[in-house]
């Protein structure tokens, strides 16, 4: 055993029976797959063995894991079980957080999308012996490309060198593992099976009998109920919910209910836990109640659906849906709506609790009829997504025509292949053949955020770079930043209780304004009016002009780490000769209408035009006569007269259609653009 492993749970874990088994069938086969019980110690136990198993080397060890919580919290648990400082010997590296060494990590738990981040520089993943893909029944669409991927290095390095083969493990708990063989069959040999047996603790599965009209307040009820019936026994409750605005509502509504049921609230403390909370946040929902006698209950969405371990968690209730993402090609609108889960995804759910003794519960606030009429897998992503990201990701790892890639089992619709090429040639990061990606593209797949976004960045390094004006990327770097930490959704501006509506928004509009150019860069602003605030003031600053602390918290830290990419990977004189909307930036002189400039040059294909004078709007690329409007979150929402032109970050569909996340956009700029977007040869 290596020193500092927690003696109780090591041999204690299901998991340990397989050891032997997993270490013999991953040395003698390219591809393992391993299916075992959740809780069953794959993700934490696994990796490490393989890093340590003696004869052939299976080590350095890298682990795609879904979602960032995931990885860090694993990563950090595995840390202490081996006792080493973690970004040591064992790591992990998520969207603008590394913590491991490039030497020294020898387990590096990753998300799939800074793995395939890294295998631009590094398509063959020499740096790993082994690769490990964990929950692969999620369907993320990283997931799917770092597979596709993974799967074509494994190949190449069968092929080049034999020595160092790239060994491929993928697990999960709740897959159909056959359905997979033949995909790695045809190319890597045959496929090793492992199945760990056994469960740590017992689960009691329990179901509503008739299926919950409000499932919100269900939820509540239940939560409540269950803390009541549970008297004085111990043990916290994970409820999972649908997205960020509803949890928050949890939050508020739960004291409320219980001091309405005669508890005093003291018993229970209530935490958020969802994506775009910043990663310390995250955490603190994964740590135990500052009253050791309190009960928590974590609201979370389904980031804690797979791989964590929430240390006292003994109730689970489910409420059997969750947010899914169903992009339009048609339209460019990506629609978050409210769906059931599948039953991999409720078994996933179940799977929170029975980790630690003596087991427990999981509550479906749904009948069991209604369980066994779900789908048994998730739909794949790449289906049902905006697939630009992807594909740039694919043509910068050099995969030519990667819409040709060898899928899993489903491929991406032709209809978003298209509107993806559409884009990224646009933008201009494919070339006319649509066949590779010039010097623009590889610049742009480096920055992690959306291919828009890299486009307004590079295009705004280039000009202040060329004008000698920092403070334009400054402010461009901010709006990416607000942006990559989803700070459109998840509401900046909050309007706290006791508060007018119109008060606030006179507020902002005096505090943040002019809000002539719209609201990215309005937002802009905020962020950076946070910065020059001392640390041990920005709550209250916060809550002084009513915008939220996390939000700001996490778009720094995002900000940080884009400029440690470009100080990294400097826009060159190539780039800016790939990018001529530096050159027609000549003509502007303000900062303010520069940084305006280049997130137009991000979005000009997001433009849209008015149409009557209080505020109706067009798109002009797309050739529908859909009327839109200015969403109601918009600062620009009062303005009047309404711009003649703006572009838009994302189009807003309820009854109604809305444009969000608007910048204002000169009539002059179009006309360049119209000009220089380039034809589509390549069929
Ligand atoms: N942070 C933690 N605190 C306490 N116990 C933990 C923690 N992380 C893991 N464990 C223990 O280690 C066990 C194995 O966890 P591991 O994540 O490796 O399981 P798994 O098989 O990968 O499950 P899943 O598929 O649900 O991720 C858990 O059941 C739990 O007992």
């Amino acid at each position: 055993m290596t020193a500092g492993v927690d003696p109780n749970l090591d041999g204690a874990l299901p998991a340990w029976h397989a050891r032997h088994q997993v270490l013999h069938t991953v040395q003698s086969h390219t591809v393992t797959f391993v299916v075992g019980a959740t809780g069953s110690g794959k993700t934490t136990q696994i990796p490490r063995w393989l890093d340590e198993a003696d004869g052939e080397h299976l080590g350095p060890v890298a682990v795609a894991q879904p979602r960032r919580l995931a990885a860090i919290s694993v990563a950090q648990r595995v840390s202490q079980e081996v006792g080493c400082r973690l970004g040591t010997r064992i790591g992990y590296a998520v969207r603008f957080d590394d913590c491991s060494h490039p030497t020294q990590t020898r387990v590096r738990y990753a998300t799939s999308g800074w793995l395939l981040r890294e295998a631009v520089a590094d398509p063959l993943f020499t740096r790993y012996q082994t690769l490990v893909i964990d929950e692969v029944h999620e369907r993320l669409v990283q997931t799917d490309v770092l597979i596709a991927v993974a799967r074509r290095a494994a190949q190449q390095r069968r092929r080049t060198s034999c020595k160092r083969p790239l060994r491929l493990v993928l697990m999960s708990a709740t897959w159909d593992a056959d359905r997979w063989r033949a995909h790695f069959e045809t190319v890597l040999g045959a496929v090793g099976v492992v199945h760990v047996p056994g469960r740590l603790y017992p689960v009691d599965v329990l179901y509503t009998r008739w299926p919950q009209g409000d499932y919100l307040d269900a939820a509540l009820n239940m939560a409540l109920q269950v803390h009541e019936d549970a008297g004085d026994e111990r043990g916290d409750i994970l409820v999972f919910l649908t997205g960020q605005e509803e949890i928050e509502t949890a939050v508020r509504l739960l004291p409320e209910r219980a001091r309405r049921r005669g508890l005093p609230p003291s018993v229970l403390y209530t935490v958020p836990l969802y994506a775009s909370l910043p990663n310390a946040r995250q955490a603190e929902a994964l740590q135990r109640a500052p009253d050791a006698l309190a009960r928590k209950i974590i609201f979370s969405t389904n980031v804690a659906e797979t791989s964590l371990t929430i240390p006292n968690v003994r109730y689970v209730v489910d409420t059997g849906v969750s947010k899914q993402r169903q992009y339009s090609p048609r339209t460019g609108a990506d629609v978050l709506t409210v769906r059931r889960i599948s039953r991999a995804q409720a078994d996933q759910r179940a799977g929170r609790v029975g980790r630690e003794p003596p087991g427990g519960v999981c509550i479906r606030l749904y009948p069991e009829a209604e369980f066994l009429k779900m789908d048994a897998y998730p739909q794949p992503e790449i289906c049902r997504c905006d697939l630009a990201g992807a594909l740039l990701d694919l043509y910068a790892l050099g995969i030519e025509q990667p819409w040709r890639l060898e899928w899993l089992d489903a491929s991406p619709p032709p209809a978003s292949i298209e509107r993806a090429l559409v884009q990224l040639h646009q933008l201009g990061a494919v070339d006319d053949a649509l066949a590779r990606t010039p010097t623009v593209g590889v610049a742009m797949s480096r920055l992690p955020v959306a291919p828009a976004d890299a486009r307004m960045v590079l295009v705004a390094a280039a000009v202040a770079e060329r004008q000698r004006k920092p403070a334009v990327l400054t402010g461009v770097l901010r709006v990416a930043a607000l942006l990559a930490v989803d700070a459109l959704s998840s509401g900046l501006f909050t309007v706290p209780p006791g508060v007018r509506r119109e008060d606030a928004w006179t507020h902002w509009r005096g505090r943040f304004g002019p809000v002539g150019d719209g609201d990215l860069l309005c937002m802009a602003r905020v962020l950076e009016a946070y910065e020059e605030q001392p640390a041990a003031q920005r709550q209250a600053w916060c809550r002084e002009h009513y915008v939220q602390a996390r939000v700001l918290e996490a778009a720094e830290q995002a900000c940080v780490q884009l400029e440690a990419v470009l100080q990294r990977y400097p826009v060159d004189a190539g780039v800016c000769a790939a990018l001529p909307a530096t050159a027609a930036a000549d003509a502007i002189a303000d900062v303010g209408a520069l940084a305006r400039y280049c997130v137009c040059c991000g979005y000009f294909q997001h433009v849209a035009c008015r149409l009557t004078p209080d505020g109706s709007y067009r798109r002009l690329l797309l050739s529908d006569d859909q009327h839109l409007r200015v969403h109601p979150s918009s600062v620009m929402r009062s303005v009047r007269p309404p711009p003649e032109c703006v572009v838009y970050h994302s189009l807003v569909l309820t009854r109604r259609a809305y444009l969000r996340g608007i910048t204002v956009c000169d009539a002059e700029w179009l006309k360049w653009w119209e000009a220089s977007i380039p034809p589509l040869n390549g069929g």
